[in-house]
């Protein structure tokens, strides 16, 4: 039988399901690839890969999507690692740089600039701007270097009052039912192990890993990340 290809995210946030993947007999099974949000976006629209922990975002553009498990990369408020920083108060912010690595907070910063703080900066591509999006392990520790850190999760919350998803897994072609069960196991497997994930895990200065990878990361894909999915979705196609 031909492998599956999987795209999953390369940051920490990703590590227990990773774990999960590489302790379980269906790795092999499966052709895994490690790669930033943008890629794992790019891979699956074009069909480079069958399943990928893709930027919800980015769903938007894969014609034919299936959510494949019940986990996802999420939270309930704050995350922790999806920032806009800037040196100035959001409502003087005139500039916005956006991460190049993100598809899901890119756009989550442009429906709540529009919907939520209603400004209307300009995006653009130099790092003059007054403000910038940055996204998963680059932003750790870094809340305090500047004057005004924003978690976009936390602010979605404060708007909307639901959770947010920032990443799910989703496949652009029907995945056998047997695949699909063996897989979920695998990914609940390395999320049970999480205390295992972080003893392998580097000390990051100015920043809980434990309570990223225990609390602040929500992986349960429930009724209403599926709610804020679709309302979000809708935003953007509204922007
Ligand atoms: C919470 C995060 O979620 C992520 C953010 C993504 C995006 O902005 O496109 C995509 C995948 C996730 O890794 C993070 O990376 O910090």
């Amino acid at each position: 039988m031909n492998k599956i290809k999987v795209s999953a995210v390369s940051y920490t946030n990703s590590k227990p399901f990773v774990y999960g993947i590489m302790h379980s007999g269906i790795l092999n099974q499966i052709e895994l690839s490690l790669d930033i949000p943008s890629d794992c976006a790019i891979k699956l629209i074009e069909n480079k890969v069958d399943i990928g922990l893709v930027p919800v975002a980015a769903l938007l553009h894969v014609p034919d999507y299936h959510i494949v498990s019940n986990y996802c990369i999420g939270a309930v408020g704050a995350v922790d690692s999806v920032f806009v920083f800037s040196n100035k108060p959001i409502s003087e912010i005139k500039t916005l740089q956006l991460d190049a690595q993100s598809r899901t907070s890119n756009n989550l910063a442009k429906v709540l600039l529009k919907n939520f703080w209603k400004i209307n900066p300009e995006f653009v591509d130099h790092d003059q701007a007054d403000a910038f999006v940055l996204i998963g392990d680059r932003t750790f520790g870094k809340k305090e270097q500047f004057l005004y850190h924003y978690d976009l999760a936390e602010e979605w919350f404060n708007f909307t009052e639901l959770p947010f998803a920032f990443a799910v897994w989703a496949s652009n072609k029907p995945i056998p039912e047997a695949f699909k069960l063996a897989f979920n196991t695998a990914l609940k497997l390395g999320l049970d192990h999480r205390e295992d994930v972080l003893k392998t895990l580097n000390k990051v200065e100015n920043f809980d890993l434990d309570d990223y990878l225990m609390n602040k990361i929500d992986f349960n894909l429930d009724e209403n990340k599926l709610k804020a999915i679709s309302k979000f979705h809708q935003l953007i196609r509204e922007l």
